[in-house]
C-alpha cells in the first residue's frame, strides 16, 4: 500500500442534525472536490467508521475526480450515540439527508458496506430524486437467506464483541471479515480495538437497541423495484456476515442492477480486494 494522500484529521468535519426531538453531532469527513459526490456509508461493525471502513478507496477515488464524503453513522466513530428502537436503516438515511441538504447536494452517488448498503437502499426509496448511481457492497437490505441460518457466524461475533470488547473477541470476529487472513495486522486490530473503547457508549446502545427492536435493518425485497438507480452489487463469494443470496435478492428486486463476485473475498471486498473494487467502482461511475 501507498502512503494515503488524504488524511482523517484534515478531513474531518461536524455538523448538527435534528432526529425527532433530538439534535445529533454527527461526524464525517470530506475529501476532494468535484461535480460529482460519493458518499459512504460504513457497516455496523463494533469500531467501524467512514475512515476505517474505506481508508482504501478514498485516494483513488478522489484522485479520479471525485468528492469524496464519510459519513459516521449516528452510534459510531465520532458521531452522537443513540439507542435506535425503529428501523436503522431509516434512521441512518435520515441523518443522511441531513447532510445532503446541509451540504447543498442535489444528487450524490451512495456506497454502502453492509448496514451502509441497506441505509442506502433505504434513502433511495424515500428520496429517489437526490440519487445518481448506487453501490451495494455486501448489503442493501435485512431479511431471510435461504442457505445460511440466521443470525449468521459473522452477526453472532460482532454482538459478542458489543457485549464483550475484548481484543480476543475483536480478532475472533476480523478473522472472519475477510478470507485471507495473513492480512490482518496487530496494528491494524490496535486501531479498531482503540475505536471500540473509545466509545463503549455506542457498544451499549447497540446492545440495548437490538433489545429494544431485533429487526433493526427491515427487508426492503417488496420494494426493491421502485429502485430506479443504476445499482453495482457487489460480494465476497466467502460473505460470513452478510450472505450471498442476499445480493441475487437485490440482483432480482433491482432492474437497473448488476453483480460483480470476488472470489477468495470475505464481508471486506473494498479492503481485502482494494485495488480490483477501486478499479470496478471507477469503471461504474464512470460509464
Ligand atoms: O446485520 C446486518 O445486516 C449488517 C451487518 C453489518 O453491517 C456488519 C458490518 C461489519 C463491518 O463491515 C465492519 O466493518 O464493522
Amino acid at each position: 500500500m501507498t502512503q494515503q494522500k488524504q488524511s482523517e484529521a484534515a478531513t474531518s468535519r461536524f455538523i448538527d442534525i435534528q432526529e425527532g426531538d433530538k439534535t445529533l453531532h454527527i461526524h464525517y469527513n470530506d475529501c476532494g472536490s468535484g461535480d460529482e459526490t460519493v458518499i459512504m456509508l460504513h457497516g455496523s461493525g463494533p469500531g467501524a467508521t467512514g475512515w476505517a471502513n474505506f481508508n482504501r478507496n478514498i485516494d483513488p477515488l478522489v484522485e479520479a475526480g471525485y468528492r469524496v464524503i464519510l459519513l459516521d453513522c449516528p452510534g459510531w466513530g465520532k458521531s452522537d450515540s443513540i439507542i435506535n428502537t425503529g428501523s436503522r436503516s431509516d434512521l441512518n438515511a435520515r441523518i443522511l439527508k441531513g447532510l445532503v441538504d446541509a451540504l447543498d447536494l442535489e444528487k450524490v452517488h451512495l456506497l454502502g458496506n453492509s448496514m451502509g448498503g441497506h441505509s442506502a437502499v433505504a434513502f433511495t426509496l424515500t428520496w429517489p430524486e437526490r440519487v445518481g448511481k448506487l453501490v451495494l457492497m455486501g448489503g442493501g437490505t435485512g431479511g431471510m437467506s435461504l442457505f445460511t441460518p440466521m443470525p449468521t457466524e459473522g452477526i453472532k461475533l460482532l454482538q459478542g464483541v458489543c457485549r464483550e470488547p475484548t481484543i480476543d473477541n475483536l480478532k475472533k470476529m476480523m478473522n472472519i471479515f475477510v478470507y485471507d487472513t495473513s492480512a490482518l495486522t496487530e496494528e491494524l486490530f490496535a486501531a479498531r480495538l482503540e475505536n471500540m473503547l473509545s466509545r463503549r457508549d455506542h457498544l451499549d446502545n447497540f446492545i440495548k437497541s437490538g433489545e429494544a427492536n431485533p429487526k433493526q435493518f427491515p427487508d426492503f425485497t417488496p420494494r426493491l423495484g421502485e429502485i430506479k438507480a443504476q445499482t453495482l452489487i457487489v460480494w465476497g463469494r466467502n460473505d460470513r456476515f452478510v450472505p450471498m443470496d442476499t445480493g441475487l435478492r437485490l440482483l432480482a428486486g433491482i432492474a437497473g442492477s448488476e453483480l460483480h463476485v470476488y472470489r477468495d473475498c470475505g464481508h471486506w471486498a473494498q479492503w481485502e480486494h482494494a485495488d480490483a473494487f477501486n478499479r470496478l467502482v471507477l469503471d461504474f461511475l464512470g460509464r
